[in-house]
């Protein structure tokens, strides 16, 4: 339903999207993953016709987001990036304000928003510049919503939102899902990534794999090991220097680790660390998760830059 094809962008001499791929099915919940400044906001801006591509084709549901810029701003529901709403409105006029723009009323559609709306209404007086995070989100998510679009669009909805609000808001989103509403959400968060039915890893505006995180895992070539032990930053500093290191990253309390040929290497790695002077060492085989797959991708396409 969104289809977007050798799409290129450019800002002065950065690449921010450079022959972007990728194709969006209804009612699915797409998710774009990437460390900040991978091109995501850049991408939805286009789709959702508010910045022009250099070149490329975007579709969305048939549409052309250049010549239905129209059709398109009635079609969908954009949650941006940073808060956007009237700070010194309150909840229920910032509300009633979208509705009105897109010639509907709160009353029309109040049973797309209520789920959510309900856990805000008894502040809807409240201006909402003085929501708590979790609410300016949950308003923020309202106002997308108000006019029923076929395709909502959210730009790293849950960045600098607490884990129990993270976690609601991918429960309101599977159950909008569930409704037919197509979403298109972008996050920096690995651990999300598993929260929707496919996903495209997206680096320096280029798609590195577009698969569902299932099979982005699987896609991961041989061993990893978790390596453990003594001061972080010293035990990475000593990995790297291993000659058969290939990559080496902290990971919460360990550090994940490959070999260039993928294989157990882990035995001549111990002892070159305990020559070191690391003696409290554990290293142990374990699955790779998302966040590993993409720092292998991620490595081999430096490598072939
Ligand atoms: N208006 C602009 N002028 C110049 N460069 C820009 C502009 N907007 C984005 N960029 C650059 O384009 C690249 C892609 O930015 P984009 O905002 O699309 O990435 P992102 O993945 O959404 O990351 P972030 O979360 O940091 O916004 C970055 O290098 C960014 O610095």
């Amino acid at each position: 339903m969104v289809s977007v094809t050798n799409l290129t962008k450019t800002y002065g001499s950065v690449n921010a999207l450079n022959g972007v791929n990728v194709q969006v099915k209804e009612s699915e919940l797409f998710g774009v993953i990437g460390p900040d400044g991978a091109g995501k906001s850049t991408l939805f801006r286009i789709i959702l016709s508010l910045l022009l591509p250099d070149s490329g084709e975007v579709e969305v549901w048939g549409f052309d987001p250049v010549k239905d810029y129209r059709k398109i701003r009635q079609m969908v529901g954009y949650m941006p990036g940073k808060f956007s709403l009237y700070e010194d409105l309150s909840v229920e006029e910032n509300l009633g304000f979208f509705a009105t723009v897109f010639g509907t009323t709160i009353k029309e559609n109040y049973h797309l928003i209520k789920d959510i709306y309900q856990q805000i209404e008894p502040f809807k007086t409240r201006p909402a510049g003085k929501l708590s995070g979790g609410m300016k989100q949950k308003l923020a998510l309202s106002c997308a919503l108000i006019h029923k679009p076929k395709l909502l669009v959210l730009d790293e909805p849950t960045t600098g939102v607490d884990a129990v609000s993270r976690s609601e808001f991918w429960e309101m989103l599977q159950k909008l899902k569930k409704q037919g509403i197509t979403i298109l959400v972008s996050t920096p968060y690995m651990d999300e990534a598993s929260l929707c039915d496919r996903v495209a890893l997206i680096q320096k505006g280029k798609i590195l794999d577009v698969a569902a995180p299932s099979e982005v895992v699987a896609g991961f070539d041989g061993k990893l090991f978790g390596v453990s032990g003594g001061n972080m930053y010293h035990l990475i500093n000593a990995c790297k220097s291993f000659e058969g290191v290939e990559s080496v990253f902290p990971f919460g309390e360990e550090l994940h680790l490959t070999f260039k040929d993928r294989d157990d290497h882990s035995e001549a790695l111990m002892e070159f660390l305990r020559g070191k002077g690391f003696d409290k060492l554990n290293i142990r085989l374990i699955r790779p998760n998302i966040e590993d797959r993409f720092m292998s991708l991620m490595s081999s396409e430096s490598f072939h830059e």
